[in-house]
């Protein structure tokens, strides 16, 4: 049975259900990933909450899946395209093949597409929605589907804490990917991961040293009602902000965001460091981007540029240690040379320690 990709402007792909055939259509914002492996850890990134990814690697699937690479404890997207997905895997470490895990969940998978052209329309029109279906014709609305804000949807609801290091950092928790907890725990930290809306208050009670805010779903204008809160805080401990914590940073100091045509997802992005005169290969995974030409009546300083478009991919903070990184220094998947974040973060922590916590 055929089955289809709608996209939003009218443009139609045929493929063939890898898992289970979904009981109804499955809309979504259509994205593309260009990493050739890391499959595992996009599908469970909370970041893809709500979006259709197309993987341009043709051979999806072939290392299985393993207990090792999630990023959460399950799959957030709402649907995946390939060109093949379905082929026997191997891996020493896999237990399960990406057809059963995707089953598990509910995921449906669509293989036998025409990935490339898929690709080459959202590069020309830009993200849009998309639906998976049955279905030969469908109506606009059908496509149109809107979702719930996804944010409130993958944050935590408890506290949890994780390792014992002598560093303490608060992660204020949008959807955060596992790999940070890691990083900060390997690098001798304590990590409080608190949900996205803990108040400054209560966050100040748990006496960090420092603060992650982590990367997360949806368009960070959608966090504005926040916005107040999440300046306290960052202009309170030294700080780091990943994705959409960099984005949160922004518009926490004054700063605007904007959507990019198709975003940045795979596992080879050049960035420009403009402080250490460096370039260095990063994972990405986005679709805003901080507008640099809102940031000129601001505090916040260009610290890291795209290479390949020249879109801001980090700041810093003219006057506190508040540090931001569109890229993904934790990687996973992908190069982890700009890892180096966290230890300059670090540093921010260290320096920072004994003194009064609230700068102002
Ligand atoms: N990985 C992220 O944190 C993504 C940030 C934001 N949702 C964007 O798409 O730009």
């Amino acid at each position: 049975m055929k089955s289809y990709v709608h996209l939003e402007n009218g443009d139609v792909f045929t493929g063939k259900w890898l898992t289970e055939q979904p009981e109804g259509n499955v809309t979504g914002e259509i994205v593309f990933f260009t990493g050739m492996t890391g499959y595992q850890e996009v599908l469970t990134d909370p970041s893809y909450k709500n979006q259709i990814v197309v993987f341009t690697y043709p051979l999806i699937g072939n290392y299985g899946i393993n207990h090792e690479d999630f990023e959460s404890s399950k799959p957030h997207v709402a649907g995946v395209i390939v060109h093949r997905g379905d082929l026997p895997h191997s891996h020493y470490n896999a237990n399960s093949s990406l057809v059963q895990y995707l089953d598990k969940w509910n995921i449906p998978m669509l293989g036998n597409v025409d990935t490339r052209a898929i690709v080459k329309r959202i590069r020309t029109n830009g993200s849009m929605q998309a639906c998976l279906t049955n279905q030969a014709d469908l109506k606009l609305a059908e496509i149109n589907h809107a979702n719930e804000a996804p944010v409130p949807v993958v944050s935590q609801k408890e506290i949890t804490v994780h390792g014992n290091g002598s560093h303490h950092i608060v992660l204020m928790d949008f959807g955060y990917k596992k790999s940070i907890v890691n990083y900060l725990i390997e690098k001798g930290c304590k990590v409080t991961v608190v949900p996205y809306n803990t108040s400054y208050e209560k966050i100040a009670s748990l006496q960090p040293d420092g603060i992650l805010l982590s990367n997360g779903p949806g368009d960070p204008v959608e966090l504005l009602p926040q916005i107040d809160n999440i300046s306290a805080v960052a202009s309170a401990y030294p700080t780091l902000g990943i994705c959409l914590g960099h984005q949160l940073v922004a518009l926490a100091f004054g700063g605007k965001t904007k959507k990019l045509l198709f975003g940045h997802r795979g596992a080879n992005q050049p960035v420009a460091d403009l402080v250490n005169k460096t370039v260095f290969m990063t994972s990405q995974n986005h679709s805003y981007v901080v507008d640099e030409s809102s940031l000129q009546q601001t505090d916040l300083q260009v610290r890291f540029l795209q290479v390949n478009d020249g879109s801001v991919e980090g700041l810093q903070h003219a006057k506190l240690p508040i540090l931001t990184a569109q890229f993904h220094p934790e990687a996973n998947p992908g190069p982890a040379e700009s890892s180096v974040i966290f230890d300059e973060f670090l540093q921010n922590v260290k320096s920072n320690s004994g003194r009064e916590k609230v700068y102002a």
